[in-house]
């Protein structure tokens, strides 16, 4: 079935926006592009140094010009639950390789943080442009030019968009994602928010806070809560970058290993060396970013999305907008009811019928792109299936299941659990906003309040512990920026503001900064552009204005007169503290550097 014209005619419309940037693109991926193996242009010294550790059979194999090379890039490290398991991969990897014929390295290493170790702490201010610095990093490893396809090993929040941006400057070659699946389930992600309300109430201690949170984040594996990170999984797979079903098998499991080994083949297979030749840049196209936003919505992605999928498809010269991204949510009706947006985790949704029941449903209704390539092939109806452990450790598929296998968790498009989708944009006289009501009842989608202004989470964080925090209030949090000082989450806000509107207080929050793809149930005015280190409306704001918040009009606004608005001097603030300590220092060129956030905030492209 064709993509309903609703969404045709946005991705046609998307399709006209990218050509100045597509085409060029394209071309170059083209010219790159070699039906040789890559080190064929490589001197015998250059060629010497890059297999010199190799095993003599490989040696052999590299020296010819008929074995292909896959490169490993890959963000392994102890910090990261979900990143932890890919210390054994490359072993694996190596070995599949050489069962299918090829040789596997691991052409580099790229850093990777945890979000949820740093949320609220300084280092969060690097995470954001962490991003980038993933993609110049995994092209460190590829510019040794020994490969001729590659496989990511990366989960979280910017470790997927920035190899994707890495997958997308080495175009010219095929790219598979290789997932490491999510924690097994421990204690529910509602009770841990439970308790740390009552943490932040004084109600409990230190000790009971840190046996929840440590009861909750248990092991290894992606966190259980539908953030930025498991967002990523959705997408990899949405957009054909993982195998059929590889995303939320649990690490350390038989079947995982068995994805793992198939993906290490499939990359094999679609090097320009045999007949089915997929160059990432050209796997991918409008459609498939376009089905990507539609799988955003459909299961109440990550609003850091709004940022990072807007880089990743300007990446591939696709310019993807906050227009587009409102205008499909409009369109595609909520599916899943995944934490922060339901009291389920990915390992329920999986159990479910999970992405392959997702997919079909939307498929069978028109509202994803069929007629797109992905490393599995052509068409993403081989991705509405369900994956199973098959035969010698290899991996079985059937169809996906015709009916949810827990309609609460995961429903149909006839009886959604919303019938817009979970991102929209805000504008009005304080510039442009996204915000994500899937998890925001329906009741606080209009808000009307004073602002209370505050220059940095912990003010507001301060405010709540002197109890100066009464009545109904929009608390605008500015000069967190990418400029100002690398806008990091604002999560740690969610806890007071939860505990306000328990409370019967009506609150919202409006910020340049970002929030966590497990905040939620708020409603939340975030990225404001420009934001108030550019002299935006937002550092116009003063205390006691009343700001109106609509996410049913998408509109946002400081109800004061233009002209004294405009008459009004930006606030200004001592970002100093910014600019040295925990690493941020390194990082001034990419604040200096950086675009706005409603083009990805990133130092590639504005
Ligand atoms: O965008 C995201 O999904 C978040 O960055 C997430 O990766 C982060 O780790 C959260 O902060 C974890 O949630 P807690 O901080 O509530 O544990
Ligand atoms: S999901 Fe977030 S908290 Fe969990 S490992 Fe990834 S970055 Fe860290």
């Amino acid at each position: 079935m064709s993509a309903d014209s609703r969404i045709a005619a946005i991705t046609a419309r998307i399709v006209e926006r990218s050509k100045p940037y597509r085409e060029p693109y394209l071309a170059r991926v083209r010219s790159a592009a070699s039906k040789r193996v890559s080190r064929s242009v490589l001197g015998c010294g250059n060629l010497a140094h890059g297999f010199a550790v190799c095993s003599p059979s490989e040696k052999v194999a590299l020296s010819g010009d008929e074995v292909p090379n896959l490169g490993i890039i890959t963000s392994y490290n102890d910090m990261l639950s979900a990143h932890q398991p890919f210390e054994t991969y490359p072993a694996l990897i190596r070995q599949a390789a050489h069962e299918a014929g090829g040789v596997a390295q691991v052409a580099g290493g790229v850093p990777a943080m945890c979000d949820g170790v740093t949320q609220g702490q300084p280092g969060m201010e690097l995470s954001l442009f962490s991003r980038d610095l993933i993609a110049m990093a995994a092209g460190v490893g590829l510019s040794h030019n020994m490969f001729d396809s590659t496989v990511y090993l990366g989960v979280c929040d910017k470790i997927v968009p920035g190899l994707m941006i890495a997958a997308m400057t080495f175009g010219h070659l095929p790219a598979v994602f290789i997932p490491a699946g999510p924690m097994t389930t421990g204690l529910p992600n509602d009770e841990k928010s439970r308790v740390r309300q009552l943490f932040a109430e004084g109600k409990v201690g230190r000790d009971e806070l840190l046996e929840a949170e440590s009861k909750s984040y248990h092991g290894p594996g992606t966190c259980t809560f539908y953030g930025t990170a498991n967002s990523n999984q959705m997408l990899m797979e949405i957009m054909g970058f993982h195998l059929p079903g590889a995303s939320f098998i649990n690490p350390g499991t038989p079947l995982r290993d068995a994805l793992t080994r198939e993906a290490t083949k499939r990359a094999l297979a679609i090097t320009a060396l045999g007949n089915e030749f997929t160059p990432a840049g050209e796997m991918i196209d409008e459609r498939s970013i376009v089905n990507g936003v539609v799988g955003l919505h459909a299961t109440g992605g990550s609003t850091n999305h709004t940022m990072h999928l807007v880089a990743m498809a300007r990446s591939a010269g696709i310019a993807l907008t906050w227009q587009d991204i409102s205008e499909l949510s409009d369109i595609i009706p909520l599916l899943a009811r995944v934490y922060p947006n339901g009291l389920a985790d990915v390992n329920h949704f999986h159990a479910a019928g999970g992405m392959g029941y997702l997919i079909s449903q939307l498929l069978k209704h028109g509202l994803l792109h069929d007629d797109v390539r992905t490393v599995f092939g052509q068409g993403l109806d081989a991705y509405a299936i369900d994956v199973k452990l098959g035969e010698n450790g290899t991996v079985a598929r059937e169809p996906a299941p015709e009916v949810s296998h827990d309609p609460k968790v995961l429903s149909t498009v006839e009886h959604p659990f919303q019938h817009s989708g979970g991102l929209k944009m805000l504008t009005g006289n304080l510039g442009k906003a996204v915000i994500k009501i899937s998890a925001v009842k329906p009741e606080r989608h209009v808000i009307e309040a004073p602002a209370k202004i505050f220059h940095d989470q912990s003010e507001l964080q301060t405010a709540f512990k002197e109890g100066k925090l009464e009545g109904d209030f929009v608390a605008v949090v500015r000069f967190q920026g990418p400029k100002a000082n690398g806008m990091p989450e604002l999560h740690k806000l969610t806890t007071v503001l939860g505990i306000l509107q328990d409370r019967g207080q009506t609150v919202a929050l409006v910020t340049d900064g970002r929030m966590s793809g497990a905040s939620g149930k708020v409603p939340s005015a975030i990225h404001m552009t420009p934001e108030a280190k550019d002299g935006g409306p937002i550092s116009k704001i003063r205390e006691g204005d009343i700001i109106r918040l609509d996410a049913i009009h998408g509109t946002i606004q400081v109800l004061v007169d233009a002209a004294e608005l405009a008459a009004r001097p930006p606030a200004e603030a001592d970002l100093s503290e910014n600019e040295f300590g925990m690493g941020r220092e390194l990082f001034a060129p990419f604040r200096a550097a950086t675009g706005s956030a409603d083009h990805g905030a990133s130092v590639f492209f504005h």
